[in-house]
């Protein structure tokens, strides 16, 4: 191996070896302070004195002169979210994820060096996934993640006449039943919207509900609300990710299998799946049909909401094909009674099949 190969071995065993040290403190620090978990912040201080025996095989000389931090240009290099951490959940998940991460970089590199380094290494990264495994366990789910699964019913609606009528009608949406309720409005102008979600944004938190602007990422991050609804041609979901960060919601809408297994590609939250039907709200040249639905239910994992012309006449076609949850507009805003068509609509859907 020539020098500057060995030299940045070095350099990458030291960098990977403080991250993995780093990373199994912050769990280590949960464990302890907040859990109160003996067994657990034993086990990963354990393993932080294993890993760090295990790299003490190197000489430590050798790691410091290998190390050139103002050098190193990964400091330069950033993602917007990086710098976001919405829970103590995603602070776990992001220090078991560096920590493995780092473990297997340790063994991978240090079997170029020392055989019975990475063999210590290798069994302190199997220890690391169950521990942390257990530990992210432990905490409570990513509370808007949980909501989206236990979802069935999602109504669109527009900005109404005015704030008042507009407050009055979402809250009642929700508690009459609406788990997740869409501002969608081509006609408003972009700070009635942005005026709009922010009240709806508001009401959703008082009410246990999700709200999810449409279109915009922009106004959803402003108003800050649970998420975004993008279409196949609007923002793409990564840059829609890249506005609202890894904790918020987002939504996209799929024609076709492709596109939903486009979805779950690209890290989208849920999917819209349609046009369904014909309907009262907005016209299309094709309908997808319940054929499409069946597909979805088959394969996607993703929470998957069917929409386009769905009422209490056609619903039992849709649940038929495996779809338990439904995004609607005119099958609330054209009823006689909005609260007893929300009712009903959650009482025929059931508790939706969690994916
Ligand atoms: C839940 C949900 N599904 C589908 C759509 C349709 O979105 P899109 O295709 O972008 O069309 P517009 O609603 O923007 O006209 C949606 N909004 N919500
Ligand atoms: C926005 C949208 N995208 C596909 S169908 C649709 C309209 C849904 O409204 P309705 O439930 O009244 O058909
Ligand atoms: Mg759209």
């Amino acid at each position: 191996m020539t020098e500057k190969t060995l030299r940045a071995t070095y350099r990458i065993l030291d960098a990977s070896s403080n991250r993995a040290l780093e990373g199994l403190r912050t769990m280590e620090e949960w464990a302890r302070f907040a859990n109160d978990d003996h067994e657990m912040s034993a086990e990963l201080k354990s393993i932080r004195h294993c890993v760090a025996n295990a790299v003490g095989r190197l000489p430590r000389s050798t790691m410091l002169a290998a190390r050139d931090t103002p050098g190193d240009v990964g400091t330069e290099i950033t993602v917007p979210t990086e710098m976001m951490r919405s829970s103590v959940a995603s602070v776990v998940a992001a220090a078991a994820a560096r920590t493995a991460q780092s473990l297997r970089v340790i063994e991978e590199y240090g079997k170029t060096i020392d055989g019975q380094l990475a063999s210590e290494i290798e069994r302190a990264r199997y220890r690391t996934y169950t521990v942390a495994a257990l530990l992210e366990l432990s905490l409570p789910a990513d509370d808007r993640q949980r909501r989206l699964a236990a979802s069935s019913l999602y109504v669109l609606v527009d900005a109404g006449v005015d704030e008042a009528a507009f407050s009055e009608s979402v809250r009642g949406l929700y508690q009459s039943g609406v788990d997740v309720l869409q501002l969608r409005d081509r006609s408003a102008s972009d700070r009635t919207l942005l005026q709009r979600s922010a009240v709806a944004a508001l009401i959703a938190r008082q009410c246990g509900g999700l709200f999810i602007v449409n279109d915009r990422a922009d106004l959803a991050f402003a108003s800050d609300a649970d998420g975004v609804h993008v279409g196949q041609e609007e923002l793409p979901v990564a840059d829609a990710r890249r506005i609202l960060g890894p904790d918020k919601l987002i939504g996209l809408s799929t024609h076709s299998i492709d596109q939903a297994r486009d979805a779950v590609a690209d890290g989208a939250d849920y999917i819209g799946c349609g046009p369904v039907f014909a309907g009262r709200t907005k016209t299309f040249d094709r309908y997808v049909g319940p054929a499409f639905l069946q597909q979805v239910s088959a394969e996607i994992e993703l929470p998957a909401f069917a929409i386009g012309g769905i009422d209490l006449t056609n619903l039992d076609q849709v649940t038929g094909a495996g779809i338990h949850r439904v995004a609607v507009t005119g099958a609330v805003r054209d009823a006689d009674d909005p609260a007893e068509a929300v009712a009903e609509l959650k009482r025929r859907l059931g508790k939706p099949v969690t994916k």
